[in-house]
């Protein structure tokens, strides 16, 4: 199809367009003639008719009522028959692949200007490839898979798959060796816990929540058991069609009868007379990726205590759909294990060493989910910090109410503070061994996992009174609010609940308190 070519028209011959039947309008610079559209235009035909519209510039109504991205659909860039003479488009929303110019909107390394200790050249280079991948393969099929309800796209899995960013959110170790990360940006042997960090806030920052754990939230959380605790046969065959997204896999710990009380799980397996087999019984609920996984990795009941297992979609596991607040893109399900042959050979760790394996694989689990929350939050004020800029209430900007501004002062606390303390948390585990790190920093990443999800609902509310009713609505303006809104509570509950994380972080505390010590 042939470019339409753009005309250049003075305002003042735009002005003459302002009747029923011959209607064009100013945004920025460009000329749009909304004759026909006007009466297809979803906000109504009545809003083009007024004086201050017909034929006149209505950029800043229009920027009252639309987020950018409306201008950016081809049906609305037909409309645009022209330019202003003499004046230049300068407006934009999200720019693909580039850091933010709004405050606060990036975190203090990317902000120019500003310093950190923990983030090399390494890591900016990471970063900044990694935004270009999400923003240019990833966002687009978030956004159109939060709408649709479907599973991330298997091309984009497969495209992530050549970036090796699956392998990468693992975190750093052995099942780097070997693989080209990001195009060869960063070494395998130089890969750290904040590369990582920088991978997961970014995929965090589309803002498609349901989405985001869709797209392999599962082996994020499902994987490490295998690749710490599983044989060597176990690990050559599952992890690399894993990493290369050719198979799913999934954590299976919670059940409709203990959600964290993992000693109170009635999953069971029961060893074959032969030895060879374990049959497992039971059901599993709200497991992340279970509609669509390959393998799961389950905790059963066993005549030792507890013991983990993977086992491999096959006769008697069904997996059913479970409607939450998020979108099914997660995949969210019930999982039911009716005399499922599992070969004794999938066992991962020791038989009755169960809880040793949930224990170790929590704190980086609970890790990522603080950095998620942190870099959520952030994008929220990012959006609070646009809208109050750009929309009028009584005649003047939302930001010019004190009470708007003092609701994001604490926005931008909130936010910080978690990014700071995930960042801290970040450098001991560059420098402490996995060993080191279950010992000391359990405690502490329960008490930041608290936190961050206590300061990001906080926020989302806050967030909600300053967008009013466009916080609450799934399109338009307001739709990246209403959907961190909407789906919050579930960072704040997946990993532990905050109650029992506080309760856990504090007890750890104790714990070590020196016998001696006294006011
Ligand atoms: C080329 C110009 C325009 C296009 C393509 C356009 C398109 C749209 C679209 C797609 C919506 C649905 C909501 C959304 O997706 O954000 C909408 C809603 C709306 N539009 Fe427009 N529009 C244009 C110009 C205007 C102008 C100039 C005004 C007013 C002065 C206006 C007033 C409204 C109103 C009041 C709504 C409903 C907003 C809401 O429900 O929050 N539009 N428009």
């Amino acid at each position: 199809m042939a470019t339409k070519q753009l005309k250049t028209f003075t305002r003042e011959e735009v002005a003459k367009h302002s009747s029923v039947d011959d209607m064009w309008i100013i945004i920025d610079a460009k000329v749009y003639d909304v004759t026909r559209f006007k009466s297809l235009h979803p906000g109504g035909t009545a809003v083009f008719l007024d004086d201050e519209i017909a034929g006149q510039d209505a950029t800043e109504a229009f920027y009252g009522l639309h987020r950018h991205e409306v201008l950016e659909r081809p049906q609305y860039q037909r409309l645009q028959i022209g330019v202003v003479s003499g004046e230049q488009p300068r407006l934009h929303g999200r720019v693909p692949g580039a850091l933010s110019l709004v405050p606060y909107a990036e975190p203090t390394w990317l902000t120019k200007g500003f310093h950190s200790p923990y983030f090399s050249e390494s890591h900016r280079k990471l970063q900044a490839a990694v935004r270009k991948f999400v923003d240019e393969v990833v966002f687009p099929d978030a956004q159109a898979r939060e709408e649709d309800g479907k599973r991330p796209s298997l091309d984009v899995v497969a495209k992530m798959a050549e970036k090796n960013l699956h392998a990468m959110r693992m975190g750093p170790g052995k099942h780097l060796r070997g693989l080209t990360l990001m195009d060869g940006i960063v070494a395998p042997e130089e890969f750290d816990y904040f590369h990582e960090l920088v991978c997961q806030q970014e995929i965090t920052r589309m803002g498609a929540r349901g989405y985001g754990d869709g797209l392999n939230a599962g082996a994020v959380i499902g994987l490490p058991p295998v690749l710490n605790f599983g044989s060597a046969e176990l690990k050559a065959r599952v992890v690399p069609e894993v990493l290369q997204g050719r198979k799913f896999i999934c954590l299976a710990i919670s059940e409709a009868f203990a959600g964290s009380d993992v000693m109170g799980l009635q999953t069971t397996a029961v060893k074959t007379e032969d030895g060879k087999h374990w049959i497992v019984n039971g059901t599993k609920k709200w497991i992340t990726n279970g509609t669509f996984c390959d393998y799961f990795t389950v905790g059963c009941k066993t005549e030792d205590g507890f013991t983990v297992m993977l086992v491999e979609r096959s006769e008697g596991l069904e997996t059913k759909p479970i409607k939450t607040s998020y979108s099914p893109s997660a995949g969210t399900a019930f999982v039911t294990f009716d005399n499922v042959k599992v070969p004794v050979e999938n066992t991962l760790g020791e038989e009755g060493g169960g809880i040793f394996v949930m224990l170790s694989n929590f704190n980086h689990e609970r890790w990522v989910m603080c950095a998620n929350s942190a870099r959520g939050q952030r994008l929220v004020v990012e959006e609070c910090l646009l809208w109050v800029a750009q929309r009028k209430a009584f005649g003047k900007p939302l930001a010019s109410q004190a009470v708007i501004r003092a609701k994001l002062a604490a926005m931008v606390a909130r936010c910080e503070a978690a990014q700071a303390w995930v960042e801290n948390v970040t450098y001991q585990m560059c420098n402490m061994s996995y060993k080191e790190q279950a010992g000391k920093l359990a405690g502490q990443i329960a008490l930041l996992k608290r936190f961050c999800t206590q300061s990001a609902q906080e926020s989302a509310r806050d967030a909600v009174q300053i967008f009013g009713g466009r916080g609450i609505t799934q399109t338009g303006m307001g739709r990246f609010v209403e959907h961190y809104h909407r789906t919050i509570t579930f960072d704040a509950l997946l990993g532990g609940a905050e109650d029992v994380l506080g309760d856990l972080g504090v007890r750890q505390a104790l714990r070590q308190m020196p016998s001696d010590a006294r006011l």
